[in-house]
């Protein structure tokens, strides 16, 4: 395989040059996790200053347990081009958001466990939820960056009503696998499988990633 290949974000990014080295090397999303117990918790190591003085274009930010008016503020002055929102997020606080930020990308995040529940198979299937996209990531206590996948074969047959990242465990191992799925995966989120300690992005293993899905196994 060889030319167009799914789009990557790269998530919990904790620093500038980091940032700046992804962005060269032509990652589609930057992701910066708000979540204080994070082990990637971006403020720990950089300022709201500094990541608003990342220029690249798509940057997310990962939020658990933030209001919608914090949630606005840091996505002003930080400049994200969205917001992953985990945890509890009523439609509700979602309209909030989007009604203050109507250019903003609402990622709504699905925690999947061995099956997928009455309520998620709704919310992939319907095309007037008040979020844009979905990520969909493994059930986990710390919330997201947990390295396991969950049973991708659970999407087979359903009819995505609006795009999705893939998230959970993605490596450079799986990664054909996972952007050749049907549904197919509107992004891959890779996170922890591609680190040398947490929040420290292996950027020569990213660079293998992109190349993989660019050009395929035979390079
Ligand atoms: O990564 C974290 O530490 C984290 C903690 C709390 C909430 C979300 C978090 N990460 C969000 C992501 O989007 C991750 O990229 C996603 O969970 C996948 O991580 P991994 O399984 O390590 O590839």
């Amino acid at each position: 395989m060889s030319g167009k290949r799914v789009l990557v974000k790269v998530c919990g990014i904790t620093s500038v040059e980091q940032s700046q080295a992804l962005q060269e090397m032509g990652v589609d999303f930057l992701g910066f996790i708000f979540h204080p117990a994070s082990p990637r918790f971006a403020l720990e190591r950089i300022s709201l200053d500094e990541i608003a003085s990342i220029r690249h274009p798509k940057k997310i930010g990962v939020f658990t347990s933030h209001s919608a008016a914090q949630i606005v503020e840091i996505a002003k002055s930080v400049g994200l081009w969205g917001v992953q929102l985990h945890g509890a997020y009523s439609a509700r606080c979602i309209g909030e958001i989007k009604q203050q930020l109507p250019l903003c990308t609402i990622l709504k995040v699905l925690s999947i466990e061995n099956s997928l529940t009455e309520n998620q198979r709704k919310s992939l299937q319907d095309p007037g939820a008040p979020w844009d996209m979905l990520l969909l990531d493994t059930a986990t206590p710390t919330l997201g960056g947990s390295g396991q996948s969950f049973n991708w074969k659970l999407l087979e047959g359903i009819c995505l009503a609006k795009p999705f990242f893939l998230a959970g465990g993605v490596s450079l191992e799986n990664s054909s696998l996972a952007q050749l799925l049907t549904p197919r995966p509107y992004a891959l989120d890779v996170n922890s499988r591609f680190e040398t300690a947490p929040g420290v992005k292996d950027l020569d293993k990213i660079y293998s990633l992109l190349e993989k899905l660019t050009h395929g196994e035979n390079l």
